[in-house]
């Protein structure tokens, strides 16, 4: 899909992901192109394994690319360094914070890191950012427990207000609905989409809640095997895109009402 004329936050070019090993390497997904325009939420859908994780990791930064380039902004990421990119992108991935002894405040003022001065201590501005991510992510009443004594859907919301406390223009999200109650799953995507339109924020996230994506998201990306393809939701629809995604005498893409449906 070209994004003729819109500034371009995020942009693959021949991108092949995937994991090296002593001697050679294992290709997870080749060929990848795409652009994502500033301001939109991004949906990345496909089946367990076929490489999302992996990709998200990528495009961050988190992992070695096999070839291809990924840029920020217009500027290639490996020629960022690690401080510059800090500023630019923050992430959220499925794993637990390294120290679950942190309190939720301490693992969300975490997040300020790449705008403190050398000695770390917090602006005004600073603690009003660590502020609002608390609040609009509904953390501010865990504020004082420590993240091993939460629930997974709620270290899930501090890991996201940490990422919010950051104040990047593009956010990259693994599965942030995951371990989420269906009110925290439509409250997060909303939270998303609320950020894209009223901040401007370039959001990403890998998502297996396929109709909601497809209700939310701007532009979305389908991963499949041999293949990642970008269009807006309707688009994809129209070409067929989703109903490949799952074998098809198991699950079935209804394109009339967008979501799939078990098969008899
Ligand atoms: N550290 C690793 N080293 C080697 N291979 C890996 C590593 N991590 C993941 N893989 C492999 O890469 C492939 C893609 O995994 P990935 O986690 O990116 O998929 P995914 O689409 O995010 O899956 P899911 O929907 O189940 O979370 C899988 O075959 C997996 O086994």
């Amino acid at each position: 899909m070209a994004a003729k004329g819109k500034h371009i936050m995020l942009e693959a070019r021949n991108l092949s992901v995937g994991y090296f090993s002593k001697r050679n390497h294992t290709t997870i997904a080749k060929k990848i192109s795409f652009q994502l325009p500033a301001g939109q939420l991004v949906g990345l859908v496909g089946a367990n394994g076929v490489g999302k994780s992996t990709l998200l990791r990528s495009l961050a930064g988190m992992q070695p690319i096999l070839s291809g380039n990924v840029y920020i902004n217009g500027e290639a990421i490996s020629e960022k360094t690690a401080l510059q990119l800090a500023t630019q992108l923050s992430v959220v991935l499925t794993e637990a914070p390294a120290s679950k002894n942190l309190t939720v405040a301490e693992l969300v003022t975490l997040g300020r890191q790449p705008h403190t001065n050398w000695m770390g201590s917090l602006s005004e501005k600073d603690t009003e950012k660590i502020k609002h991510a608390m609040t609009i992510t509904d953390t501010a009443s865990l504020a004082q427990k420590k993240c091993f004594e939460l629930s997974d859907g709620q270290l899930q919301r501090a890991a996201i207000a940490r990422a919010l406390a950051q104040d990047t223009p593009l956010i990259i999200l693994d599965e942030p609905t995951t371990h989420l109650d269906l009110y925290h799953r439509a409250y997060v995507l909303k939270l998303l989409k609320q950020l894209t339109k009223q901040l401007g924020k370039t959001i990403l996230f890998s998502t297996h809640e396929i109709d909601l994506a497809i209700q939310l998201s701007d532009t979305m990306l389908v991963m499949q095997e041999d293949v990642v393809i970008i269009d807006t939701p309707c688009k994809l629809i129209e070409a067929g895109a989703f109903n490949t995604l799952f074998p098809e005498d198991t699950i079935a893409f209804d394109s009339k009402t967008g979501r799939f449906s078990i098969k008899n």
